[in-house]
């Protein structure tokens, strides 16, 4: 069953037509990533998916009900990539205050910040933590309503490996008790860890795959490299239009898609 079906979407944001035409699935309780180089038009898609995007034309709908419906406030979680808690309240009151909101209990706050990492830092002030701990705030106060969508902008930008391996241990844990996770980044390496990847360009479907597949197709190991072969495949056949594949290219390979997240985001 999916969770999400978008078909046809088309986005203008300014002058730009960040979305020309977007059609894709997510499938439920499982983990979906969605990658591609910066710029390519992931956070548009998942504004549009939550229901806070202007759309000029085609149909989002989410977990049967058309994006942003009242009804999808629940049931909806939405991590963006400024953190969204209050910087004068604690880790640990924040994610109460949350909980309050959707009906939760404290004890379901504090396991929240517990999942997230943070259960350290629970009675710190949020003005006192990194930016990478208040991501992660960001995400308990997300968690603490369970909903059944869970949409993460870039979730792990500016965590160290140990934590970004947590916190995807975390996220499959979610999905195997049902939860459907779209996961966004711009790092390849993290293509890996998703269950279902759609690959975007220039605010274009580039695959809609697995890891193992898209290893398959772009006969490579390596997800980045896999990634510039198929980009390299439908510039042969022409899909993507004179000219803007390869300007694309040339930015996957100058690194919107290498190394670290702390190059990428540096
Ligand atoms: N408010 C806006 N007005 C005009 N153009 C915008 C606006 N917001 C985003 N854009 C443009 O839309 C395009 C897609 O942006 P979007 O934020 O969706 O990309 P992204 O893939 O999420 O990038 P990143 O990984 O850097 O967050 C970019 O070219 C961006 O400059």
């Amino acid at each position: 069953m999916d969770a999400v079906t978008v078909t046809a979407l088309v986005v203008d944001r300014g002058r730009r037509r960040v979305l020309p035409g977007l059609s894709c699935r997510v499938p439920a309780g499982r983990v979906t990533g969605l990658l591609g180089p910066s710029g390519s038009g992931k956070t548009t898609l998942l504004r549009a998916v939550v229901g806070v995007q202007k759309v000029r034309s085609g149909t989002v709908t989410v977990l049967g009900e058309p994006a942003g419906s009242p009804g999808l406030r629940r049931r909806v979680g939405y991590v963006t990539q400024a953190p969204s808690v209050y910087a004068d309240l604690t880790v640990r009151e924040n994610a109460r205050y949350f909980a309050a909101l959707h009906g939760a209990g404290a004890r379901q706050a504090d396991a929240a910040v517990a999942d997230v990492g943070l259960a350290d830092a629970a009675g710190q002030l949020v003005a006192d933590l990194s930016g990478g701990q208040r991501g992660r705030a960001s995400l308990a106060c997300a968690l603490v309503g369970r909903p059944e969508l869970l949409v993460l902008d870039e979730p792990t930008v500016g965590l160290d490996p140990v934590l970004r391996a947590e916190l995807w241990a975390r996220f499959h844990a979610l999905a195997t008790a049902g939860t459907t996770l779209i996961v966004s980044s711009h790092v390849m390496d993290e293509a890996g860890r998703c269950d279902r990847l759609l690959l975007l360009r220039d605010g274009e479907l580039l695959a809609d795959s697995t890891p193992e597949q898209l290893r398959a197709d772009g006969r490579s190991d390596d997800l980045e490299q896999a990634f510039l072969t198929l980009v390299r495949a439908r510039e042969e056949v022409g899909v993507s239009g004179q000219g803007r594949g390869h300007r694309s290219e040339e930015r996957a390979r100058s690194g919107a898609f290498r190394g670290s997240e702390q190059e990428a985001r540096a």
